[in-house]
């Protein structure tokens, strides 16, 4: 059953609308690692509820308790759940996205504020959050206005689920999706799970992503001195906790991506020469990667390999040092405290639980041999197991099927790089396929600065998982 000509035209003709809706989801500030920002999150969770409740959607708000961060409590925002349609002759397909942002900061280097969505003359929807992850969820909307305004029922019976800190350890939402996959919750009877919160590899072949890394991120603290000291003073005089720091984190992984931590890379198996096949098929090369990048740096010249390092290998990244002077001018101070952070994405068989005990006993033999007398601790920050689906399923078909309707091309099947960690929660938890299903190019700038999302992107990645929905109820019960 082809998507109605009537919804394919209806979603070119509100296009400006849905931009204009889009713009109103960037301006609000819901990045949730920021304790400033929760208020904007909690607003985000109350404006994607009255949107959806607005098209008909059956919406709650889920409260998901408190949370600690650095001894500050904190409410999380509520996680929105949503229904409609409830007819034993059709599948129910239940979609997940998040609401929530990464930081940004027009010191950052973004060329416009990050949280004013600007149209570009070449079509780039150019804010935070326009593609990871405010677009792709404001997509199902999209689908729903058409229903809803037409009068047209859904092809299929639909169920959401969108969260506000999906980019900050998901905390308290597996617990709802385990609790709403029994018998009576609102998940209850879910055929699939269908999530939007990827990207295409490059910027031209649509999608279809079956699998996740996961992600173990740390906190490394070295701390010694009561207070921060004068470096003309005290240097050379006593242990200083950031030369500690940055001897421990150069030692955690090498120039050319190799983890040091030793057992950690030599969990995952060579991939085999079919494997190796699929790799090669896929629509990327070096090219792709510079222009996505901004510069010539892959870590081989080789695609497959690049590809295979962001797809079935673990890699450990550097991300920060809080409490390391970092301002413009030169001022000489020793830190008393410093607290480095990393992670490390993770792939079958790696889990944080087995990753883990690893690094703690990496990172406290490394610190043994530097004979410091400062202290210092590792503590595991949030993390999530890595994800792969069954692509012979039904439900990858429907979606290749809405991938050549609308795009009139086969997608590249791949691997995600990044992490949704409840992924594996809701395919364990309701024992269905889940597959996502990316709007966005390889080009969006997810987490970077000046984010976008294109806008042909933003409308055919509507009609797509419109089209998804109308491929699913084609198929027989
Ligand atoms: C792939 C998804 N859009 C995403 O960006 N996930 C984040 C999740 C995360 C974990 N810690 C902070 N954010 C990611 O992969 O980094
Ligand atoms: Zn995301
Ligand atoms: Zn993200």
């Amino acid at each position: 059953m082809p998507a109605p000509k009537e919804f394919l035209e209806y979603v070119d003709n509100k296009a400006d609308l849905f931009i204009q809706r889009l713009s109103d989801a960037v301006a609000i500030k819901s990045v949730s690692s920021d304790p400033q920002c929760r208020s904007e999150v909690i607003k985000m969770s109350n404006w994607i509820k009255d949107q959806f409740s607005a098209v008909g959607v059956d919406t709650e708000l889920r409260d998901l308790g408190k949370q600690n961060l650095g001894g500050e409590e904190l409410p999380l925002p509520p996680a929105v759940l949503g229904r409609l349609g409830n007819d034993p002759t059709k599948k129910t397909v239940l979609v997940y996205g998040h609401f929530d942002v990464q930081p940004a900061n027009l010191s950052d280097g973004w060329g416009t504020e990050p949280f004013k969505l600007v149209i570009k003359e070449n079509g780039q929807l150019v804010g935070r959050g326009s593609s990871d992850d405010k677009g792709p969820v404001l997509g199902w909307l999209n689908i729903l206005q058409y229903h809803h305004e037409c009068k047209k029922e859904l092809p299929v019976n639909f169920r959401c689920c969108f969260e506000g800190m999906e980019e900050s350890g998901s905390e308290g939402l597996d617990d709802l999706v385990k609790r709403e996959s029994q018998s009576g919750g609102w998940f209850d009877s879910v055929d699939c799970v269908c999530i939007s919160d990827n990207y295409w590899l490059n910027t031209r072949t649509p999608a279809i992503t079956y699998g996740l890394r996961g992600l173990a991120y740390f906190k490394l603290m070295v701390s010694g001195p009561a207070r921060d000291l004068h470096s003309g003073v005290f240097g050379r005089m006593v242990h200083e906790p950031m030369t500690d720091l940055v001897i421990l984190m150069s030692k955690l992984v090498d120039v050319n991506g190799h983890i040091l931590v030793p057992g950690v890379d030599e969990m995952v198996s060579a991939a085999d020469v079919e494997e190796r096949k699929m790799y090669e098929g896929l629509d990327y090369s070096i090219a792709d990667v510079d222009s996505a990048v901004g510069a010539s740096t892959t870590l081989s010249s080789d695609i497959v390999e690049v590809l295979m390092g962001r797809m079935r290998m673990p890699s450990l990244s550097l991300h920060g040092i809080e409490g390391a002077f970092y301002g413009t001018g030169a001022k000489t101070v020793i830190p008393a405290k410093v607290i480095g952070k990393f992670s490390i994405r993770l792939v079958p068989p790696q889990t944080p639980d087995n990753v883990e005990p690893l690094v703690r006993k990496y990172i406290e033999s490394e610190f043994a041999k530097l004979g410091s007398k400062n202290t210092c601790v590792l503590e595991p920050e949030h993390g999530g197991k890595p994800w792969v689906g069954d692509i012979n399923h039904w439900n990858y078909e429907a979606a290749k099927a809405a991938t050549r309707a609308v795009y009139g091309r086969e997608p590249d099947m791949t691997r995600e790089g990044g992490s949704i960690p409840v992924t594996l929660t809701f395919a364990e938890s309701l024992g269905v396929n889940v597959l996502l299903l990316p709007m966005g190019r390889g080009d969006d700038g997810a987490h970077s600065t000046n984010e976008k999302l294109d806008r042909s992107n933003f409308i055919e990645g509507t009609k797509l998982l419109g089209t998804y929905l109308y491929e699913i109820a084609a198929l027989k019960k």
